[in-house]
């Protein structure tokens, strides 16, 4: 299979000169096997299963790079990802980097602009608008946290809902919300949370399921999904006066609170799955970088309770990035299908 690359320019691990050999999405053959391992972390009896989303995240690419090549030798068309960067956070430099590498891996064309910290909420509005009416942009991701002079929402509800592959604009929140109707698109962290449960043959049926932390992001979709799935959702927060109490009632729990290490291995019920959206920076001197990443979670408690578990960082992060791709996939092929006017 040939993937041409149809981003502008070299792709960032071109650029590094990183892995040029072999192709970014050559085919694995141990991939699935692969997915789950074990636990290396707590090496003792009854230790967890791994699950393994760097691993989950890399076979939905290269599932995504087959598709792509297939429309465009259909159509002649690549689905393009349009990413809004506004001012120079550390951390959005570095998501905003890895979510265009991942767009030139897959084949997908795209499109980046970045504006100066004290842009104003008009010029944000005004690059929204321009990526709302060009017919090569099928997606539209404006990075979070945006300067604390704009206002989040607003922007967010410029970007046309055929086009909010992040899914955070209310009318796609607010179809999740309501039985019987399907949003466009649903927000990456959730969905990659649901198919993680999904490829490791996690049944949610009729299971008790605990979402710790109601952020519009993550906390209240990943629970909507977890509802439509048939599972019997609870959500707690910082103002639940007995979240541990809750928690061990769950065969399922979702942690994304955004507090380290906050679920203590023995909130966890003995054989429940765990997946922890977490990534928090903690000081660690024996660190290379001087902080390691860890989850929400208490991983290595969780590891000797829980049947299942995702680490931070190599769980849910990549598939955030892998969901972004398959939205922005999807809503290509709806508006590449779409007669044009
Ligand atoms: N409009 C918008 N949409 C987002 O989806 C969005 C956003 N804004 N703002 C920031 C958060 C955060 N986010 C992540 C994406 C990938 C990893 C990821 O790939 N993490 C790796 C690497 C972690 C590391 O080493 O830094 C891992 O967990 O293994 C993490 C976090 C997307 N976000």
């Amino acid at each position: 299979m040939s993937m041409a690359m149809q981003t502008r320019g070299p792709s960032v691990a071109q650029r590094r000169g990183a892995a040029a050999a072999r192709p970014p999405l050559a085919p694995a053959p141990l991939a699935r096997s692969r997915a789950l391992r074990v636990c290396a972390a707590a090496p003792v009896a009854g230790a967890a299963k791994i699950i393994d989303g760097k691993q989950i995240a890399e076979d939905i690419r290269r599932e995504i790079a087959a598709e792509v090549a297939a429309l465009k030798a259909a159509t002649g068309k690549a689905p393009g990802l349009a990413v809004v960067l506004v001012g120079a956070r550390k951390d959005s430099e570095t998501y905003v980097r890895s979510k265009k590498k991942a767009c030139a891996e897959v084949g997908f064309e795209s499109f980046g602009t970045d504006l100066p910290e004290d842009a104003s909420e008009q010029e944000v509005l005004d690059v929204v608008a321009r990526y709302n009416a060009d017919p090569n942009v099928h997606g539209i991701l404006v990075q979070l946290p945006l300067p604390k002079h704009i206002d989040e929402q607003r922007v967010l509800d410029a970007i046309s809902i055929t086009k909010d592959v992040d899914g955070f604009h209310p009318q796609n929140i607010g179809s999740l919300a309501m039985r019987g109707r399907s949003p466009l698109y649903v927000s990456c962290t959730p969905k990659g949370c649901l198919e993680l449960l999904k490829r490791s043959g996690v049944e949610l049926k009729g299971k008790t399921a605990a979402v710790v932390g109601r952020s519009n992001i993550v906390g209240l979709p990943v629970a909507l999904l977890l509802q439509n799935e048939d599972a019997t959702v609870t959500m707690v927060h910082s103002r639940t006066p007995d979240a541990a109490e809750v928690v061990r009632r769950a065969d399922v729990v979702v942690a994304a609170c955004g507090r380290a290490e906050m679920v203590r291995g023995d909130w966890i019920k003995p054989g429940a799955v765990v997946i922890d959206v977490g990534i928090n920076a903690v000081d660690d001197a024996a660190a290379k970088r001087g902080y390691r990443l860890v989850g929400d979670v208490d991983f290595k408690g969780a590891c000797e309770r829980a049947s299942a578990i995702t680490p931070v960082p190599g769980g849910v992060g990549p598939m955030t990035i892998a969901m972004l791709l398959q939205n922005t996939l999807e809503g290509a092929k709806r508006q590449i299908g779409a007669p044009a006017n």
